[in-house]
């Protein structure tokens, strides 16, 4: 008689079954579930009201990993038109009005149903610090207008104010550091060093110094398990606008109808007012008294005395620390590699000298020869393309620069190949946004994140195994006759 099958009764059968589809049923919801959501992302909108002008910047990451590995990029940006809303101080309701534009840009960029959810901020810098200490009301009253302005938008609004400097200064800093990953993993910093048109940042992390010596000049922060003592400074007044107002107001001082100048182009002439070049807290103690409504400014053309009119507006005698950079303010010995951007790059782009292997003393004679190059000449050169009146101070701003670098900051011949001119970083521009986001969401965490013990696919795999090693285990116990063996088999 042919011996049947043991396997292949009914009970078996059907445990077979269902086991089978019991696996199959586990491994896809594995799958589904952990599946890494591709292409989904969330968004957070920064708008930095400069004293020059407005940008929004439109930020994105992937939507399941927020809170600590996923990596932070600028998705858009865009340019508001006009000026900084502190230009709007007499007609506040200009100031809301004129991000509309912008902000009808990031209801198209961001995906609707993620409006609600993405959190849009409002940061205002060196130009509203200026109104709020000219004229608090106006300031308070163009903070309203944005402020209502921005609410009308579907966004999650999320307040807007002024940053203070050494908020500018840091935020500046992580930005730059987090998008070369160095916060991550732990590297070495880079220092950041952010030329606005009304103030200007520096901010570095000085490892054998002692910080403390002027608190309000450090600030310390622990990030991704790391510490860092950051010293940051930022001067107001110092950006690239006022420190030409300052400029312009200490010659006129000199002789108050006519003024040569020479941090502009020989044949430069234009009229400018008396009132608006003192209508700055920056200025406002120096004006000439008697002065007459306008005065005639000439460019003369002439580096090496720009440079002495320029460093005339640095005090670098009087300092109660160890070491000073300039005003009497504390500044530990520069430390590392420096990034540059915002009218830094801007600036040396233009004038073609963002190369800092180049040496310094070359640097300036090439600036020198742009300086002394006529006014008509540099006009037909590049008026097609740049607004005359940026055209016209880029001799001034370039000495700035390189003033503020060697004689504010303290670098050298030997470590002006530190800087890096940039603008903007793994497609990201540089500045204080991405940080002041990063930071308002928690986005940076204290601690390094525990990395996930197993990839996807690892995961996936052991779920598999372990089931099928589990159906075979089921089926061997519930076996109704083992065949030809009196001995229980034994399991490899
Ligand atoms: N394409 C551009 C854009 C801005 N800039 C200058 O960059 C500076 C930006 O300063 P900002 O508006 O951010 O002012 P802060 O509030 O940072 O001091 C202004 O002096 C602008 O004139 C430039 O030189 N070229
Ligand atoms: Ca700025």
């Amino acid at each position: 008689m042919k011996e049947k099958n043991p396997w292949y009764t009914p009970l078996t059968i059907i445990i077979t079954v269902i086991g089978v589809i019991a696996i199959v049923a586990l491994v896809t919801v594995a799958v589904l579930q952990n599946r890494p959501l591709l292409q989904k992302y969330k968004y957070g909108i920064v708008l930095d009201a400069g004293s020059s002008h407005t940008a929004l910047y439109i930020y994105q990451w992937p939507a399941e990993k927020d809170n600590n590995t996923g990596r932070v990029e600028q998705k858009h940006s865009c340019k508001v038109t006009g000026k900084g809303i502190s230009s709007y101080a007499a007609q506040p309701e200009k100031a809301g009005m004129s991000l509309t534009e912008c902000m009808q840009e990031a209801e198209m960029v961001v995906p609707a149903k993620r409006h609600s959810e993405t959190p849009l901020y409002l940061g205002a810098t060196a130009g509203m610090r200026l109104l709020n200490i000219e004229n608090r009301s106006a300031s308070d009253q163009v903070f309203q207008a944005v402020e209502k302005a921005l609410q009308s938008f579907p966004f999650s609004y999320q307040g807007a104010r002024i940053l203070s400097g050494q908020e500018e200064g840091a935020f500046g800093w992580v930005t730059v550091n987090y998008l070369d990953d160095r916060l991550k993993q732990g590297l070495e910093t880079t220092g950041a060093l952010d030329l606005g048109g009304a103030s200007t940042q520096i901010s570095f992390v000085s490892h054998d110094y002692d910080i403390s010596e002027s608190p309000s000049n450090s600030m310390t922060f622990r990030l991704y398990g790391n510490d860092y003592n950051l010293y940051t400074h930022s001067f107001l007044c110092y950006g690239k606008d006022q420190v030409l107002r300052m400029a312009l107001a200490k010659q006129t001082q000199l002789g108050p109808s006519t003024i040569l100048d020479p941090c502009f182009h020989p044949g430069y002439t234009t009229t400018r007012n008396y009132s608006s070049l003192y209508d700055s807290p920056c200025v406002s103690g120096r004006r000439p008294r008697e002065a007459p409504t306008n005065f005639s400014h000439k460019g003369e053309g002439n580096f090496t005395k720009c440079q002495e009119v320029v460093k005339s507006l640095f005090n670098t005698t009087a300092c109660k620390y160890s070491k000073c950079s300039f005003n009497g303010v504390f500044q530990p010995p520069l430390q590392g590699p420096f990034g540059a951007f915002s009218a830094y790059y801007y600036v040396m782009n233009f004038l073609n000298l963002t190369d800092t292997s180049i040496h310094l003393e070359t640097v300036k004679n090439n600036l020198a020869s742009y300086c002394a190059t006529p006014w008509n000449q540099i006009k037909q050169m590049h008026l097609s393309n740049v607004k005359e009146k940026y055209l016209a101070e880029y001799c001034f701003s370039g000495t700035y620069i390189l003033t503020l670098l060697t004689e504010g900051y303290n670098f050298t011949k030997e470590t002006y190949s530190n800087i890096k001119f940039i603008k903007k970083i793994k497609g990201s521009d540089a500045g204080w946004t991405l940080g002041y986001m990063l930071n308002l969401t928690n986005m940076i965490p204290a601690e390094a994140p525990d990395s996930p013990p197993l990839p996807h696919a690892g995961y996936v795999s052991i779920v598999t195994v372990i089931a099928v090693l589990l159906f075979i285990l089921l089926i061997l116990s519930l076996r109704p006759v083992w065949p030809r063996c009196s001995k229980q088999p034994q399991i490899v």
